[in-house]
């Protein structure tokens, strides 16, 4: 029945809002129908038909579409028009426009109490949002990006609180800022600059740091060649602010520091060696673009725009997409086997934990 409520709705909003985009056809002149499933519905044109059926109608129809759903469902933003087949032999509906979504709309993860959420938490997964969590053994490499202010630190120290418990850490912090307190509070591996030593000094920390767990790597991919069943611990590296490491930094170290860290975004996958990068802008002066292809968990916070998603998410247009409002909101995308693609809009945990460690 909510069903048959869902298909009028939608099939009415089309109706109305299409109009020059289907030439003033309607479903009324049979010209398209509407099927509702549980993973997203159907828009099935009746051709030959006076309108085209390409890009530009997809996205028009995403865009009517996903605002009269909203908060309902959250239609997925696709990147151009998804197709598929129906099982009929009458040429003129054999085929169909797909627009998947999932039922209601992002919902923040509010924790009373972060320490006491970690320690009586009992699967491996990761939460984000109310109704979504990260499987840590799926992914490699992660990136938060977002302008100053918008909620990157704090979004780091939930990660890395969460992370602690399963997986080694090496922590770099450019800004001897909040990551290096919440280290030093956990008794975790920081990297962070002294007063007495050049940037190109501490690069060359760092290069040493990677130059170690690529050995790793190399360690056990020989294990997994005698053994392709053996397990290993998660070690992650944390590296906030990432721009700041290439900017004003001796040629050859920075070319040292990127060669390491695309082997590392290449070859961690199976030997579970991970990255976590933070910066303002995932630019090619900031990672080099084989690490960049090697992320599987994006994360953009603040302003969404074509410009500020333009090195995250090179194909996606974020037009129709219903950005939250609020601190640490923005857009999440995770590539694994387990979701679909999508870009979901975000928000980000809000925790509370023990005074001063952030
Ligand atoms: N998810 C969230 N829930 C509640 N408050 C948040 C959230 N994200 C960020 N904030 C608040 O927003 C403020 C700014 O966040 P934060 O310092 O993490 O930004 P930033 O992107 O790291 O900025 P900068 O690059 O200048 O360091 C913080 O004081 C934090 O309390």
């Amino acid at each position: 029945m909510a069903d048959e409520q869902d298909k009028a709705f939608i099939t009415q909003c089309l109706n109305m809002a299409l109009g020059s985009q289907t030439e003033g056809e309607t479903s009324y002149s049979n010209s398209f129908d509407v099927k509702v499933g549980k993973e997203g519905f159907l828009f099935i044109p009746r051709l030959p038909s006076s309108y085209v059926i390409d890009d530009a109608l997809y996205q028009k129809i995403f865009l009517i579409a996903n605002a009269a759903l909203y908060p309902r469902y959250t239609v997925l933003k696709q990147n151009s028009a998804y197709f598929i087949p129906l099982n009929t032999e009458d040429i003129h509906v054999q085929r169909a426009l797909f627009f998947p979504w999932k039922v209601g709309i992002s919902k923040r993860l509010v924790i009373s109490d972060l320490e006491q959420f970690v320690s009586a938490k009992t699967s491996r997964l990761i939460p984000i949002m109310e109704n979504l969590s990260l499987d840590y053994d799926k992914v490699t490499s992660m990136a938060i990006a977002g302008n100053s202010g918008s909620g990157k630190s704090y979004a780091l120290t939930y990660f890395l609180t969460l992370l602690k418990p399963i997986s080694e850490l090496i922590i770099v912090d450019p800004k001897f800022d909040s990551p290096s307190r919440w280290a030093k509070y956990h008794q975790v591996t920081v990297i962070h600059p002294k007063q007495n030593r050049s940037k190109s000094d501490f690069v060359s920390e760092i290069n040493e740091a990677l130059s170690q767990s690529l050995q790793l790597i190399y360690q056990r991919q020989a294990m997994l060649y005698e053994n392709p069943n053996q397990k290993f611990k998660h070690l992650t590296i944390v590296i906030d602010e990432v721009l700041a490491l290439s900017e004003g930094t001796n040629k050859a170290i920075k070319d040292a520091f990127f060669s390491l860290l695309s082997q590392i975004a290449l070859l961690g996958r199976a030997t579970k060696v991970h990255l976590l990068l933070v910066s303002q802008r995932f630019d090619y002066n900031s990672i080099p673009v084989s690490v960049r292809e090697q992320l599987n968990v994006n994360i953009q916070i603040g302003n969404i725009n074509h410009k500020t998603v333009q090195f995250l998410f090179p194909d996606l247009n974020p037009e129709g997409i219903v950005i939250p409002i609020g601190k640490g909101t923005g857009l999440i995308q995770i590539i694994d086997n387990e979701h679909p693609y999508q870009v979901l809009p975000l928000l980000c945990p809000t925790y509370y934990t023990k005074k001063g460690i952030l």
